[in-house]
């Protein structure tokens, strides 16, 4: 187990920041934050979609320096003088949002990459070594090969080997002191998300320190010592996690409290009654039977790679007239979940990124017309709340979750009828969610049909009727009122029909 060794004792301040600012030209990413993060404890970090999180952790692993402000490590003033390599002597990495591995190499070449140490004759074997053995003590029954390349593996693993990577300690390096988990499970199974929030404990048990950034509360309240809040680049909330609940988490965040998705998203027209849009089968009536109707939400459940994007796939491809075995009948969008290198056209505009699927529809006299394209893209801009000072700007320079938010955006405001999406809400804030929930249901009832694949159990409360995918086969079909939990793990692990 990575122990970090003669760690200091469990309370003292690992790390402290006093009034730190940081600007990017006219964005006020950081506007002041007081934060410390103790020794042997796991710091919860939460916080709407542009709140000024990530910019944070840059701060923590020297990446981005601090306009204003004090910041300590172990004591010691590095404000304005930390370097990454200064981190990363301290015994500070962090596994970011987006992946950082390089995709053309092995995972044990990432390793690599990653652990200078690993050189000379022999390094491969070594490395090889490093990854499984940490890969092993964190998510047993992995079955990830150290010589697989990163662009074959499903995206929850490479989230796996990445994490893996960090809190590697490999032989002669700086002992880990502070890792900085930036939504480390938005691409993980439950079960595999428990593995690493279990490791997350054992870690701060031997002295470590952990920054946990997650848009999924209960992991939050229930891995985290204490949890801070911040909104619009403060912290603005501080307190033990046992002294909140999500309730008044999530209105410290700045939401109003909702209830519970599947009690306000019931379909006024539940039941199987419109016209079959979309249907999937394998030859000789196999392993795949799907169908989904107009106006229907259809959920596809099951754990992470199991087929469930290898469907939408097929059906996209089926829309275009490419395949035999499914059949979509209207215009058909995709939503990405991998936004990396499946979402944003990263040289565009945010702008340009939401009308890209929809420019067809923005012509005069053969020609894009400006003005419309402009307007549609604000109105998407206040419909799903994308904060940004200029629509103009380059996709990249927003956060995370309002990413996302421009590729919902994309689908959404496109005339597509069939509008699929490949487990999309990954790193998107609560509050944001609960409104494209709403949006989602409200679509659906004008008559929109979604197949919507999402790794979140409660999203599935959201649709009419779900499939539960195990090896690339449907295992299990439910219905709305025959939806839990259980009968979906049941389903995952078992592969028989609940
Ligand atoms: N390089 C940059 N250039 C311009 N603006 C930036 C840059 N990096 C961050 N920002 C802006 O700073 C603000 C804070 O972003 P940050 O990524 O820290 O938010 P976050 O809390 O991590 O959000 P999320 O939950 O969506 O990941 C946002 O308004 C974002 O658009």
């Amino acid at each position: 187990m990575p122990h970090p060794t003669a760690a200091p004792p469990p309370g003292t301040p690992f790390v402290a920041l006093a009034a730190v600012a940081k600007s990017f030209g006219a964005v006020r990413a950081l506007r002041g934050v007081d934060l410390d993060v103790r020794s042997g404890e796991c710091l919860g970090l939460a916080g709407h979609n542009g709140a000024g999180k990530s910019t944070l952790m840059q701060v923590l692993v020297g990446n981005v320096s601090p306009d204003e402000g004090r910041f300590t490590v172990q004591g010691e003033d590095v404000a304005g003088r930390l370097t990454v390599a200064r981190a990363r002597q301290a015994g500070i990495a962090c596994v970011f949002q987006e992946l950082s591995l390089c995709p053309n190499l092995s995972v044990l070449e990432n390793a690599r990459i990653r652990h200078a140490s690993l050189k000379g004759f022999g390094w491969r074997g070594r490395a090889a070594r490093l990854i499984t053995r940490t890969l092993d003590e964190i998510f047993p029954g992995h079955g990830i090969a150290p010589q697989a390349l990163v662009s074959d593996l499903p995206l929850g693993q490479r989230q796996m080997v990445e994490i893996a990577s960090v809190f590697a300690q490999g032989d002669h390096e700086a002992p880990l002191r502070l890792v900085i988990l930036d939504e480390p499970t938005s691409s993980l199974d439950n079960s595999v998300a428990a593995q690493l929030l279990a490791h997350v404990r054992r870690f701060v048990s031997a002295g470590g320190s952990v920054i946990l950034i997650s848009h999924i509360l209960g992991e939050i309240l229930s891995t985290c010592d204490r949890i801070a809040v911040m909104s619009d680049g403060r912290v603005v909330d501080l307190r033990e996690a046992g002294a909140f609940t999500r309730a008044s988490l999530v209105e410290a965040m700045g939401h109003v409290v909702s209830h519970e998705a599947g009690e306000t998203l019931v379909s006024a027209e539940a039941g199987r009654r419109g016209a079959v849009v979309a249907s999937a089968t394998t030859p000789k009536g196999g392993s795949i039977r799907l169908e989904a109707r107009r106006g229907e939400i259809v959920g596809l459940a099951g754990l992470a790679g199991h087929g469930q994007t290898s469907l939408l796939v097929l059906l996209h491809n089926a829309a275009q007239g490419r395949s035999r075995y499914a059949a979509v009948t209207g215009r058909v969008a995709f939503v990405a979940g991998d936004r990396q290198t499946d979402g944003v056209f990263p040289l565009w505009s945010i702008g340009g990124n939401v009308t890209v699927r929809s420019l067809s529809r923005l012509g005069r006299f053969g020609l894009v017309d400006p003005a419309r394209e402009k307007r549609l893209a604000e109105e998407w801009r206040t419909r799903i709340k994308i904060r940004t000072p200029d629509m103009d700007d380059n996709i990249l320079t927003l956060s995370g979750g309002n990413q996302q938010k421009a590729l919902f955006a994309r689908a959404l405001g496109s005339d597509a009828e069939v509008i699929l999406m490949d487990d999309p809400m990954r790193g998107v804030d609560i509050g944001t969610k609960q409104e494209v929930y709403a949006l989602v249901r409200a679509e659906a009832d004008k008559g929109r049909t979604f197949i919507w694949y999402t790794t979140e159990f409660d999203e599935l409360k959201s649709c009419d009727h779900t499939y539960v995918f195990r090896s690339g086969r449907i295992v299990a079909e439910l219905g709305r009122h025959e939806l839990t939990e259980a009968r979906v793990l049941q389903s995952s692990f078992e592969g028989e029909a609940a």
